[in-house]
């Protein structure tokens, strides 16, 4: 067979024999120009969570895109929008023949929605992952309905706590003392007035965002066998998501001193208990930040710089050394994320992929690091 010009070629022989080309030899495969220096790690989760049909103007699943332009979908914010975004940017950068300094690397992973458990908190202990020798990532963000970007540099650490409370059971008729009922009760009041302060202390202080307090929400109440039994035993849930600066050791202490205030038998259990967060310094000691921000700058994107309220895979990645932003270029966009009618509008989209395609270059030629040795 004689070589054929690409124009009659099949799309997925050209994009085979482009791959053949790249020199991935063994023992020092062509990853970058310079691949002893770390890499650029884009990572994107490809779950979404459950929507509720009913709930919204067009099929979630579909995709559909309305007269105005925008594209309505589950995963349109969080985050399939940036998982493309990524592919995108980085094909536009390699039709154009661009090669850096560093690699970069895309991770997709399964499991954000559940809390990462099964993807990145373990992939980040993996020997492939130090493989990957990541010097800076990038993971999501969430949308700003102003013309600014929102850019994360840090995240709450979930905390989610059962609160389960004994006591004695008898004939509901009675005035028994020391339910477990009254006793739960007074734990839930200590724990929604501190939620109340919390919340004060963001409301009365403007240069406050939500992600800087600790906030806490009661999300499941359990107990009970009859209306007129008094149970033994019953429970309340909490998710509260702890604030960077909170000392840990100290906050533990107190949601253990309401237990006890509350009377004998009142105990706590955590199903989840994120004990290391870390914040990426967002000034110019922080190389990658500098690049970041000099890029925004010059493309005149206003950046908000904020501490991610939820939790996302950026806390597993931070935690094992790598600082890491939360960034998805998502401006003039309402919050939509796990909300019914998550849309998109596919300029803010484009837009998108044009800050990448201007970003990348800049973190993958970030000048060699004292870390990079
Ligand atoms: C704490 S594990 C669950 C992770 C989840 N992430 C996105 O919504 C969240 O609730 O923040
Ligand atoms: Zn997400
Ligand atoms: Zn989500």
């Amino acid at each position: 067979m004689t070589n054929k010009g690409p124009e009659e070629e099949h799309p997925s022989v050209t994009l085979f024999r482009q791959y053949l080309r790249i020199r991935t030899v063994q023992p020092k495969p062509d990853y970058g120009t310079n691949p002893t220096l770390s890499s650029i790690l884009l990572n994107s989760h490809t779950d979404v969570v459950p929507v509720f049909k009913e709930h919204w103007s067009h099929d979630p699943f579909e995709a559909f895109k309305d007269s105005e332009g925008y594209i309505y979908a589950r995963g349109a914010q969080d985050m399939k929008c940036v998982s493309i975004q990524y592919l995108e940017a980085v094909r536009r950068l390699k039709v154009e023949g661009h090669r850096f300094p560093r690699t970069i690397h895309m991770t997709f992973v399964p499991d954000e929605e559940v809390g990462g458990h099964q993807g990145m908190e373990l992939f980040v202990q993996r020997p492939e992952f130090h493989a990957l020798r990541a010097g800076f990532a990038l993971d999501e963000g969430i949308a700003n309905p102003t013309d600014a970007f929102t850019v994360f540099y840090s995240e709450r650490s979930p905390w989610w706590v059962r609160v389960t409370s004994t006591g004695r059971p008898g004939h509901a008729s009675r005035f028994m003392e020391d339910t477990a009922a009254e006793k739960l009760h007074k734990v839930v009041s200590s724990i929604l007035a501190f939620r109340e302060k919390e919340w004060q202390r963001l409301q009365s202080n403007p240069h406050l965002k939500e992600g800087s307090v600790t906030s806490v929400n009661l999300t499941k109440l359990e107990g009970g066998v009859a209306y007129n039994v008094i149970p033994a035993t019953m429970s309340a849930s909490f998710d509260f998501r702890v604030a960077p600066d909170v000392d840990f050791k100290a906050f533990e202490e107190q949601l253990q001193s309401w237990c006890q205030a509350a009377g004998e038998g009142v105990t706590l259990e955590f199903a989840q208990k994120w004990m290391h967060p870390q914040v990426t310094p967002t000034d110019d000691s922080n190389p990658w930040w500098a690049a970041f921000s000099r890029v925004c700058k010059d493309m005149n994107l206003t950046l908000e710089p904020e501490i991610m309220p939820a939790a996302t895979d950026n806390r597993y990645i931070r935690a094992v050394g790598v600082p890491a932003l939360g960034f998805s270029p998502m401006n003039r966009t309402p919050v939509l994320l796990h909300d019914h009618d998550e849309r998109l509008h596919e300029a803010v989209f484009l837009r998108g992929v044009d800050i990448y395609t201007r970003l990348l270059p800049a973190l993958a030629s970030v000048p060699a690091l004292p870390s990079d040795s």
